[in-house]
């Protein structure tokens, strides 16, 4: 009797782990194969490469990073004495945006254009630097400054020398634009560079005072080709 229960027994956990093993293994194979490995395989390739590459491609795309995708904060700067700079500068701010800062002196310009001719004449044979009202808060906060003036005199006004000079531009990228009356940037840029030479200076826009108006898909062009706008 005790040999036929000890028996019954056997077959009975035989049956029964061969039914638990069978189940088991099922479930492995379905859990494992296709889950798991997937992710453990896919993981390790993307990781450990990156992670391998990470000393000299972090530094790389880090470089990448601070040069190309950077955020700029721009300031468009003007000094505009009849007001056909100001509505370049403020298109330029609309596409840009960033700050706009109005370059202003103690001593107003003669609003007579003989007057103003003669003194700005003068001020450029002097070399003399016109005193500014305005003032830029916090110059290191812009990594990007556009400058803009009206050509006089084949260059810059001097209001614009003093505003270069007052402040330090070193590291910053410099975009000069101007408006006129036939003499284009003139030798502003090369006034700009000399005054600033630890600046990058881009590729300036000169758009004549009588179409300021109508300039804004030249000023849209301009942007997008020194890389300002998309
Ligand atoms: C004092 C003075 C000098 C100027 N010299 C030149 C010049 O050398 N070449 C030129 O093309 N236009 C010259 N212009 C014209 C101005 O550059 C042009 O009218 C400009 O659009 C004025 O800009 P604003 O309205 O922002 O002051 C001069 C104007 C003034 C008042």
């Amino acid at each position: 009797m005790k040999k036929i229960s000890a028996f019954a027994l056997i077959i009975l956990m035989g049956l029964f782990l061969a039914a638990c093993g069978c189940t088991d293994s099922d479930t492995t194979k379905v859990d494992v194969n296709s889950t798991q490995p997937e992710t453990q395989n896919n993981s390790p390739s993307i990781t450990v490469p990156e992670k391998t590459n990470s000393p000299n491609t972090e530094t790389e795309s880090e470089n990448h990073t601070q040069t190309d995708s950077a955020p700029k904060k721009i300031l468009v700067a003007y000094f505009s004495h009849t007001g056909n700079t100001r509505v370049i500068a403020n298109q330029i701010h609309e596409k840009v945006g960033g700050d706009i800062f109005e370059i202003v002196t103690v001593n107003p310009y003669p609003t007579d254009y003989d007057s103003v001719v003669d003194q700005a004449k003068q001020e450029q044979e002097d070399n003399y630097r016109p005193q500014l009202k305005t003032k830029v808060e916090n110059i290191d906060s812009y990594n990007v400054v556009f400058i803009g003036y009206p050509n006089w005199w084949g260059t810059m006004p001097m209001p614009v020398f003093s505003f270069l000079e007052e402040y330090d531009f070193s590291g910053k990228t410099i975009i000069p634009f101007c408006t006129h009356e036939g003499s284009g940037l003139g030798r502003s840029v090369e006034d700009i560079t000399e005054l600033c030479p630890q600046s990058t200076i881009l590729d300036g826009l000169a758009i004549r005072g009588s179409s300021v108006k109508t300039a804004q898909d030249d000023v849209s062009e301009w942007l997008r080709e020194i890389g300002m706008t998309e």
